[in-house]
């Protein structure tokens, strides 16, 4: 007799952006990085990782990018698929991908939001934080403590105050819901910049997970020589 079913584990990529702080001319999501493009990167790892049952990934409706992507990427088959429901907002685009894969996936299920924007994401962080989150009742996400003084400016560009940095977070993703919980919260809240904000509004405490600095968000042009590093590492 076998037992109870086991939860499965679902990434899901918000790769909907523009890339407009970057200003790389394309989607930042699609712009090399270490010889492939960044999304790439990230389709790879997820690819790879056994314990992933299976990876969407939410682009927007137009992208006219992601086909040639797949194209080159045969080990993708039965891995990934691709969800033409990108929305005006990661929140929106995160809610909408839920809304896309309901018949395919349990409440109990797992899901792992991961931002196509952050390629230095290993199979080892991702295992990293499945472990970590096994039994949780709430899930959690991928975060490094802040070691920086934090300041806070003014209108004028002068410290306005210095802001107690004990027990503060840098989140990153993977963050990781069942997937009933977090749909349910991403339908009630307002948009927020994470899945953990929704969750929060819940009443629920996630917990911080310690990421990596590898696994940073390539947001400016100044990131692009980083994540060049990690990713040649
Ligand atoms: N409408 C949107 C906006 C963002 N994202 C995704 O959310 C992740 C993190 O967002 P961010 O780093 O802000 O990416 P962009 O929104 O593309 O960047 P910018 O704010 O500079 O335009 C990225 O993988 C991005 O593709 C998305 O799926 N849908
Ligand atoms: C989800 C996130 O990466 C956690 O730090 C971050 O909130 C995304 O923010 P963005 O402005 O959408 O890049």
């Amino acid at each position: 007799m076998s037992g109870p079913r086991q939860p499965r584990h679902f990434g899901l990529i918000p790769a909907a952006g523009i890339g407009a702080r970057l200003g790389a001319g394309i989607p930042k999501q699609y712009m090399p990085l270490a010889g492939k493009p960044m999304l790439a990167h990230v389709l790879d790892t997820f690819a790879a990782t056994a314990v992933i049952a299976h990876t969407f990934v939410v682009v927007s409706a137009d992208d006219g990018y992601i086909g040639d992507l797949v194209a080159a990427a045969p080990h993708w088959q039965g891995r990934i698929t691709i969800l033409f429901h990108g929305g005006a907002d990661r929140h929106a685009s995160v809610l909408n991908g839920l809304n896309a894969i309901r018949t395919q996936v349990s409440d109990d299920d797992w899901m792992l939001v991961h931002d196509a924007a952050r390629p230095g994401l290993t199979s080892g962080l991702i295992e990293h934080l499945i472990a970590a989150l096994r039994d949780d009742a709430v899930g959690g996400l991928l975060a490094l403590p802040v070691v920086d003084t934090l300041k806070r400016s003014d209108q004028d560009g002068r410290v306005a105050q210095t802001v107690e940095r004990t027990a503060l977070w840098a989140a990153q993703t993977p963050q990781m819901f069942r997937y009933g919980l977090l749909l349910q919260a991403l339908t009630q809240a307002t948009a927020l910049t994470d899945e953990a904000g929704a969750i929060e509004m819940l009443g629920l405490q996630p917990c911080l997970v310690e990421g990596s600095p590898r696994n940073f968000k390539v947001t400016l042009p100044h990131d692009v020589a980083l994540a060049e590093m990690f990713l040649r590492s």
